[in-house]
């Protein structure tokens, strides 16, 4: 099939190159000049294994990037993998695929021929109908329903793993507005659920598929917080929160992923999505209690963190060694990662700050030009009254040696990932 995929980051990206990969005719549409040119040079634009090998062999045959809109109207379906970012209050702002919207929907105006538009973004439920379809009908002079199909199809690939996860999902939802609609959605997700083993394909509506989506994050991002909060308590207990949440997680409705206790979710996705069903939900009248508890459990483990390492040094005056930067291990992505709020409250408390990622340097310091940066994490802790850790890097579980060249070899490890020995006084957050 004929497929445009309209924002090519983190999720258009990946799947217009998957789906070329499943063989489908694919162009990519965004606004920014230099990722077109990126991916027509046979280049991925964002780091994501094994990407690259993607966009290499299908660039210039069956993948295709371009900023004209126009290309929309050779395709079957475009998909919408715009972002949708948090207002100040929580809300999510619209106004990025409003504006991709219109655009979309003046280039159809063009097109004669039944045209599906799928949200691949995730949106607030209703979003889709009342508002994204409204504009198209309106900017294409189409009929919803007769010349016009839509579509909703959450994504739920992971940074770091976007690709295998895209190709190899656990399911697949897909949410539309007729019979017509559905059709074409199966049609694209044909040869990829084939070429997975045929995984379950959720048929439903489009605000439900909407709202899969936010139960899925809520529901991951609450699982967390519930194990963060147990780990807690064990830590009150002095009581080993690994082995308990290992336990838990042999039971089958329990099951032991995303139990991983520490300083907490971060991210592009978590914290904007928890907090926009939140505000969604209250907008309607609910107020969604447990996910606004995830929230303040979340919120509240790097402050539990600061205030361990406080029992060992003051901040103010110490040079305290952040290792880990990013969001999580295996990305430069450093959006919500659990660093910022640690940065900011050991600037603020006096400390004299080194930070070392194995590759979100670059990124981190972009938004704090002033503090230091190691190239390595053992000249981060040369000569550090103190050491935060705050991503799960593996690299980090085999520091040995490095921990001795501390002016203080304190340890305060918010992901519980540094091996405890002689010689050092380490602190586990969980
Ligand atoms: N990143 C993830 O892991 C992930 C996973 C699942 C779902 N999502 C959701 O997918 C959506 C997209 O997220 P992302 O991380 O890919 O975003 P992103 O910021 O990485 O990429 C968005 C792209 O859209 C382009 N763009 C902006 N305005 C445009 C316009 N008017 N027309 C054409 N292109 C335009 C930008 O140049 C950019 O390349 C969001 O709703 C997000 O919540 C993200
Ligand atoms: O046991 C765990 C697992 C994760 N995390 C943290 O949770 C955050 C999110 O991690 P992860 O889910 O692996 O990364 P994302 O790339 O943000 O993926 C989430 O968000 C995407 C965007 O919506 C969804 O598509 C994915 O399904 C969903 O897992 C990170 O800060 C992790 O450190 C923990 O603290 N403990």
């Amino acid at each position: 099939m004929e497929i445009s995929i309209v924002g090519s980051g983190y999720v258009g990206t990946t799947i217009a190159a998957c789906f070329a990969e499943v063989g489908h005719d694919v162009v990519n549409v965004d606004i920014d000049e230099e990722i077109v040119e990126t991916i027509n040079d046979g280049r991925a634009p964002i780091h994501e294994p094994g990407l690259d090998e993607l966009v290499v062999e299908h660039a210039g045959d069956r993948l295709r990037a371009t900023t004209d809109y126009g290309a929309v109207r050779d395709t079957d379906a475009t998909f919408l993998a715009l972002p949708t970012p948090s207002e100040a209050d929580g809300h999510i702002d619209l106004s990025i695929m409003e504006a991709g919207a219109r655009s979309l929907g003046a280039a159809l105006a063009e097109k004669d021929d039944y045209h599906v538009v799928v949200t691949k973004s995730t949106v607030v439920p209703t979003t889709t109908e009342e508002v994204i379809a409204p504009i198209l009908a309106e900017e294409s002079g189409k009929v919803l329903g007769q010349d016009l199909g839509i579509g909703m199809n959450p994504e739920f690939l992971r940074e770091g793993s976007a690709v295998s996860d895209f190709l190899d999902p656990d399911k697949i939802v897909l949410g539309a507005e007729s019979d017509r609609a559905k059709a074409t959605l199966r049609g694209v997700f044909e040869p990829l659920a084939e070429r997975a083993g045929e995984p379950p394909i959720v048929e439903t509506g489009v605000a439900e598929a909407e709202m899969i989506k936010y139960a899925n994050n809520g529901f991951l991002a609450a699982k967390i917080s519930l194990a963060n909060d147990l780990a807690n308590i064990c830590k009150e207990y002095g009581i080993d929160s690994e082995e308990v949440l290992e336990a838990i997680g042999l039971d089958h409705r329990i099951g032991a992923a995303f139990l991983g206790a520490g300083v907490g979710w971060g991210g592009s996705c978590f914290p904007k999505d928890v907090a926009a069903i939140i505000a969604a939900a209250r907008d309607v009248g609910y107020e969604p209690a447990m996910l606004q508890a995830a929230v303040e459990v979340n919120d509240r483990q790097p402050v539990r963190l600061l205030e361990l390492l406080r029992g060992h040094v003051d901040p103010d005056g110490a040079r305290v060694a952040v290792l880990g930067l990013a969001f999580k291990p295996g990305t430069d992505d450093i959006r919500n990662s659990r660093a910022l709020p640690l940065v900011d409250a050991l600037v603020d408390a006096g400390a004299d700050v080194v930070g070392y990622d194995p590759v979100a340097t670059e990124n981190f310091r972009e938004r704090y030009p002033d503090i230091d940066y190691a190239e390595t994490a053992e000249a981060a802790l040369d000569d550090a009254d103190a050491a935060l850790v705050v991503t799960d890097w593996p690299e980090f579980a085999d520091l040995d040696e490095a921990f001795d060249a501390m002016a203080t070899p304190i340890v305060v490890d918010g992901r519980r990932i540094v091996t405890r020995r002689e010689g050092i006084v380490y602190e586990s957050l969980v």
